[in-house]
């Protein structure tokens, strides 16, 4: 397993933008840092704030305004576009509009870079195809038609088609985009696993805050007013980054957790009495109700939730069980009459 992290790309004071006639748009300047093989780094902003311009500009799609950008310690522009092909692999989010060809034969086009003209696939070209199949799995997709793929299938193939590109960098602008839950996590991980099983240089841009913070090597956070802040999620934490980043009304960053959630006001409390996962689930929805539940709060009656080998729940008075319920939704009921 190869897993050597090195600074495959390095920013010195870069700028990027977009230059028209009379005026130039800085989207964002003076970025000065690197991206590391090995390593999954996942770039999160707001809407705009300039994530596909800046993974446009690192793939030389667009000019940068300013500075510089060193891919494996030469400057981008010094590549051809041969060479570029064989050391960015770029999956774009848009649905590509491809008919007539399957899954197999659309990751062939990965190894265009290496082909001929007419794209004629050696042995060679046919086994690395074979194997870019095998690492996404996707073995039960490979003789599909692309245009009949879902969403989440159709990514799996073009992360297949940027392998099968053997190129040390692979930038993806949302590949978790449009995705169900299960996919983006599926998706993330499976970026995440060849980052370590290749040493590949991955570096996304996404929306996907939660996963990020929970997959991601390293984070980007880019905002207006600060550019560009770099680290592991668990330092970007404690430096108070994330707190600040997202920071909006109803959002809170749970240190415990190293992660969001969402604030609830509450308007009355209950001592909650239990353990394990009933006592979780039953804190959770009694919290997400407006009622402040846990096992500190004083107040006249208390919730005992037992733990998960203990039938329902009880509301109790004086330390007796004074009213049952069978399911959280009786318990909340119940809660309602008596708040
Ligand atoms: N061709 C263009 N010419 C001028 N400005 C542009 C151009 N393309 C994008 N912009 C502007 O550059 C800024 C950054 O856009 P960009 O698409 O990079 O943002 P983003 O972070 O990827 O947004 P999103 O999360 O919505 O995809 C925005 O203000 C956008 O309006």
């Amino acid at each position: 397993m190869e897993n050597k992290k090195q600074a495959t790309i390095r920013l010195k004071n870069l700028a990027i933008g977009y230059k028209a006639k009379n005026n130039t748009k800085v989207v964002a300047s003076g970025l000065c840092t690197e991206i590391n093989s090995g390593e999954l780094t996942c770039l999160l902003g707001a809407n705009g704030v300039g994530k596909s311009t800046l993974l446009r500009t690192l793939s030389a799609f667009q000019p940068k305004l300013e500075g510089a950008i060193y891919i494996m310690d030469r400057e981008i522009e010094t590549y051809s576009d041969k060479e570029l092909s064989r050391t960015i692999g770029v999956v774009l989010t848009e649905k590509c509009d491809v008919r007539n060809m399957t899954a197999r034969e659309l990751i062939g086009m990965g190894r265009s870079p290496y082909t001929g003209f007419w794209g004629t696939l050696r042995g060679e070209d046919r086994e690395i195809v074979e194997r870019s199949i095998a690492l996404v799995k996707i073995e039960n997709l490979a003789d599909r038609m692309v245009h009949t793929l879902s969403d989440g299938e159709r990514q799996k193939v073009m992360i297949a088609k940027a392998l099968a590109q053997q190129t040390p960098v692979i930038f993806l602008d949302e590949p978790t985009a449009f995705l169900d839950f299960p996919s983006k996590v599926e998706i993330m991980q499976l970026l995440h696993q060849l980052t370590r099983e290749t040493g590949k240089t991955i570096f996304l841009s996404t929306h996907d805050l939660e996963l990020a913070l929970q997959i991601a090597d390293k984070i980007w956070l880019m905002d207006r007013q600060h550019g560009i802040t770099i680290g592991t999620p668990e330092d970007l934490a404690l430096e108070g980054h994330l707190s600040g980043f997202f920071a909006r009304k109803g959002i809170v960053f749970d240190m415990e957790t190293g992660l969001f959630r969402v604030e609830n006001q509450y308007s009355s409390q209950v001592q909650l009495v239990g353990h394990g996962q009933k006592y979780a689930m039953a804190r959770k929805a009694l919290q997400r109700n407006g009622i402040l539940a846990n096992r500190n709060v004083v107040s006249d009656i208390c919730v005992e939730t037992g733990n998960l080998a203990t039938p329902g729940f009880g509301i109790c008075r004086d330390g007796k069980v004074v009213i049952e319920a069978k399911t959280i939704e009786e318990l909340l009921e119940q809660l309602k009459v008596l708040f």
